[in-house]
C-alpha cells in the first residue's frame, strides 16, 4: 500500500488548482509501488471533458535535490517521442510543488498495464524502448551519481554482515564475497555512459498488448554505463520471479529488440555477463537488506533475496554467457 501521506479533499482540490488543470473530481490512492504516495486524479475542465494525472508526494526516500534530474529528464524524453509520462508544470512554471514540507508533482496518466508474464513479442518491445531512451537522452546535458552503484551494493552487503546473510542462506556471504572481488576486479571504466533508468522491472513498464505504452518510475535514473541498464533489464525480465528458470526466448527477444535501435559495441558485448552479475548483485543487496533490516508491521511485501541470488549465479556461469553472443 503505497499511500503514506493523509490529504483531505479540500487539501487535494487546493494542490489541483495550483497546476491549472481544471476541477478535481476524483482522487484514487494508489496501492502499487513502495517508495512514494501516489493518487489517480480526475479533472473536469471548462468544456466537460475529463483527464487524468497521477499525483506523486515524494517520501523520505527521494531525495527531493535529484527532482529536476528525474522530472527534467520525463519532459525531454516524452519530447522525443520515449514512451514517458510528462511533467505537468504549475501555473508558475514549476515541474514540483511543497505541501507541509513535502515535494508533489503531478505527471500525465498513461493507460497500460505491467505485465507479469511476458511474451517474447512483448520483451523485444521493451529492448526496443530502452534503447529508444538511450538515444534521446544523449543531449539531456544534466548528471546524476548511481546511488545503487557497486559502492553502495558494498556498503548494503556489509551493513547486513556475514552473520546476517548467512540467516538467508547458508554459505550466502562466501558467495557475495568472492562475487565482490571478481566485480571490482573487472567493473569496467571505459564503456559508453549516459543516462540510464536503472530499474526496468515489468512493475515499470505499462503495456497495452504488445506495445510499450509507459516507462514510469525513473527515480533511480542516473549516469552510468549505458549497457549496464540493458543488463538490468535482462535480469529484471529474462527469468521467472523466483530466479530459478532462464527464459532464453526472452532473453533473445530482449536483447534483439534493443540491438535493433541501439547495435552493442563489441566492447560492450564483452562486457554484459559481468555487468549482468553487477546487475544480479545490486538487487541482491538492497532485497537482503530490506529483508533483514525492514520492520516486521511495515506495510511493504518484502523482495526474495534469493531471486536474485540464482540469477547472480547464473550469470556468474561461464557457459552461460552465450546469451550475449551476436
Ligand atoms: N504515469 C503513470 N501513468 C499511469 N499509471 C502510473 C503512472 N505513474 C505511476 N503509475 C501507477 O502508480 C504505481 C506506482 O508508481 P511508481 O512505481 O512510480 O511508485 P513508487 O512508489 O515510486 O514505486 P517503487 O516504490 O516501486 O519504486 C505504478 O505501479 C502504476 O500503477
Ligand atoms: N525493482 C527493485 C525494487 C526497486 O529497487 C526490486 O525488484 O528489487
Amino acid at each position: 500500500m503505497a499511500v503514506y501521506t493523509r490529504l483531505g479533499a479540500e487539501e487535494m482540490a487546493a494542490i489541483i488548482a495550483a497546476f491549472d488543470v481544471g476541477t478535481l473530481i476524483s482522487a484514487k490512492g494508489i496501492a502499487e509501488g513502495v517508495s512514494n504516495s501516489n493518487w489517480l486524479i480526475e479533472t473536469q475542465d471548462s468544456q466537460d471533458a475529463t483527464h487524468r494525472f497521477i499525483l506523486t508526494v515524494y517520501e523520505t526516500r527521494t531525495d527531493t535535490a535529484d527532482l529536476p534530474f528525474f522530472l527534467n529528464l520525463l519532459d525531454h524524453l516524452a519530447a522525443r517521442n520515449c514512451p514517458v509520462p510528462r511533467t505537468i508544470h504549475d501555473v508558475e512554471g514549476a515541474s514540483h510543488r511543497f505541501y507541509k514540507g513535502k515535494a508533489l508533482a503531478l505527471i500525465e496518466f498513461l493507460p497500460g498495464i505491467s505485465v507479469s508474464d511476458p511474451t517474447p513479442v512483448q520483451a523485444r518491445a521493451v529492448g526496443q524502448a530502452l534503447a529508444q531512451v538511450h538515444l534521446a537522452a544523449a543531449d539531456f546535458g544534466c548528471e546524476r551519481t548511481n546511488s545503487m552503484g557497486p559502492d553502495a551494493w558494498r556498503q548494503l552487503l556489509s551493513d547486513c554482515r556475514s552473520d546476517g546473510l548467512e540467516s538467508i542462506a547458508p554459505g550466502l556471504s562466501r558467495l557475495v564475497e568472492r562475487e565482490l572481488s571478481v566485480l571490482a576486479a573487472g567493473w569496467p571504466t571505459d564503456l559508453p555512459r549516459g543516462v540510464i533508468h536503472a530499474d526496468l522491472f515489468p512493475d515499470n513498464v505499462l503495456m497495452l498488448g504488445d506495445k510499450v505504452t509507459g516507462l514510469i518510475d525513473f527515480y533511480f535514473a542516473c549516469t552510468d554505463i549505458v549497457a549496464y541498464d540493458l543488463a538490468v533489464t535482462h535480469a529484471a525480465w529474462c527469468f521467472s520471479a523466483d530466479g530459478a528458470e532462464f527464459l532464453p526466448d526472452l532473453s533473445a527477444a530482449l536483447m534483439e529488440g534493443y540491438e535493433s535501435v541501439r547495435p552493442l559495441s563489441a566492447v560492450e558485448r564483452a562486457a554484459m555477463p559481468l555487468l549482468a552479475q553487477g546487475a544480479a548483485m545490486r538487487f541482491l543487496a538492497t532485497r537482503a537488506y530490506d529483508w533483514l533490516y525492514t520492520v516486521e508491521d511495515a506495510l511493504v511485501t518484502l523482495k526474495d533475496p534469493m531471486a536474485f541470488v540464482r540469477r547472480l549465479e547464473f550469470y556468474a556461469d561461464p557457459a552461460n554467457a552465450e546469451v550475449f553472443s551476436a
